[in-house]
């Protein structure tokens, strides 16, 4: 049936293309005929307004037919039955309804996969400040899927049975691009979904960062370290805004008796981040892609611990069905400095690119990498995916993006190189 319609779409497409192309060939032929006989006026037979009025007749007929067959190819559209990734089937006293804040944007989008395979039925909430609608389109339409526009800096009144609360812009230039927005969403934002968990007695869990540590005078970092964050600096507004999140979740865990849940997320890559992202891995990927220079900020001696998205994934629903309210690291501990990241991506992608190093960050933490011990004991989770096996995706997801860009019109003026 979907054959017969999609051979059908094409023999009217192709029926629309030929009238269009006759009744060109036809006003050409007439306009010529028009200027020849022009030249000789005067001995002429040619009845140009009667001619022209048969013109505008034919031209309007076209129209007429060109709209109807429009109609019908937008109608048999509408029937071609859209298809969607395998999902489980749950009985509905295992099939919970999940919110998921942020559920557009990069992390947020791999975990409703993740809990729509499993069969769970998934609620996106999203202001699309950072979210795109593309990173959850395959799941449009299904029958176990919502997207809401909305912001949670606004309260929110839904049912729902468990949430995930993940909206916060996560990378530094997004994040520091309207600070004020950045600490009413880790603030208001969190207080609106904690409030919504409270009345709904849904259990919750806050996606927190390692941001939290600041600076780390302790290294690896422990859940126990209290952190070393420069409270006015650029990066508090994130950075402050999630410990105050942090806080509150605690607050009314203990007040109102609360089943809580804290993921302190390390560094994460993967597909689906954005082209605009800004974070060290796509800048890099796309720098080495593009043979620009590679932007190593300050002496590229500071270091990071990098994660694939689906250990991520797998940690938080792991913490989520978990009985352990207290934070838990969820991070590779594989460490690099910078500047050797620089090289496993210029090696990776090839190219001839150079690598530079640009002015330093303010407050750019020094050393950055998990202690995940709390991670195995309480949720016998730890990361699987090794940084090769997770660039290669995240390189050819990348090259994909580039492509697309390159050949689409509509998104010519959206992607500024990262710089
Ligand atoms: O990726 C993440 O998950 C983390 O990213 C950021 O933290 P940050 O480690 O500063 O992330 P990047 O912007 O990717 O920077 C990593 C390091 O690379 C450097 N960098 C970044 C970009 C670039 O083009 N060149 C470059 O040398 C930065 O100065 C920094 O030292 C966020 O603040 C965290 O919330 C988040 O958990």
């Amino acid at each position: 049936m979907t054959q017969i319609t999609i051979k059908f779409k094409h023999i009217a497409i192709a029926g629309v293309s030929l009238s269009v192309f006759l009744i060109v060939l036809f006003l050409q032929t007439l306009n010529n005929s028009g200027r020849n006989d022009g030249d000789q006026a005067e001995t002429s037979h040619w009845k140009f307004p009667e001619d022209l009025d048969h013109a505008d007749y034919l031209l309007n007929e076209a129209y007429k037919k060109i709209a109807a067959l429009e109609e019908k190819i937008i109608s048999l559209e509408g029937r071609v039955p859209k298809t969607y990734p395998d999902v489980n089937f749950l009985n509905y006293l295992k099939r919970k309804r999940i919110l998921i804040t942020g559920g557009a944007g990069f992390v947020g989008s791999h975990l409703v996969d993740r809990l729509m395979s499993e069969g769970h039925e998934v609620i996106v909430v999203d202001n699309f400040f950072t979210g795109r609608k593309r990173n959850v389109e395959h799941w449009i339409g299904h029958e176990n899927f919502e997207l809401i526009h909305h912001d949670i800096v606004n309260p929110l009144f839904i049912e729902v049975d468990e949430i995930y609360h993940l909206a916060s812009p996560a990378s530094p230039p997004h994040y520091m691009h309207n600070p004020v927005k950045t600490i009413k969403t880790n603030t208001l934002g969190t207080i609106n979904i904690l409030g919504l968990a409270r009345r709904l007695k849904a259990k919750i869990l806050i996606a927190s960062t390692s941001e939290v540590y600041g600076d780390p005078n302790i290294h690896p970092q422990p859940e126990t370290y209290w952190g070393n964050v420069n409270p006015i600096g650029p990066r508090a507004c994130y950075d402050e805004g999630k410990r105050v999140s942090e806080t509150l979740t605690y607050a009314y865990a203990k007040q109102e008796n609360m089943e809580v849940r804290v993921a302190r997320i390390f560094n994460t890559y993967g597909p689906r981040m954005h082209m605009n992202d800004g974070r060290v891995v796509s800048n890099f990927i796309l720098q080495a892609l593009q043979n620009d220079v590679i932007t190593v900020y300050g002496s590229g001696v500071q270091t990071r611990s990098f994660q694939y998205v689906s250990d991520l994934v797998e940690g938080m629903v792991a913490l989520m069905s978990s009985n352990y309210s207290q934070p838990v690291n969820l991070g590779n501990p594989v460490e690099h400095t910078i500047n050797e990241f620089a090289s496993i991506i210029k090696n990776l992608v090839g190219g001839h690119s150079k690598v530079v190093h640009v002015s330093e960050v303010e407050d750019d933490p020094q050393r950055r990498r998990p202690d995940i011990s709390r991670a195995k004991q309480y949720l016998s989770w730890e990361p699987k995916v090794d940084l090769n096996t997770g660039l290669h995706k995240t390189v050819e997801y990348f090259r994909n993006e580039l492509k697309r860009f390159k050949y689409s019109h509509r998104n010519k003026f959206k992607f500024s190189k990262p710089s």
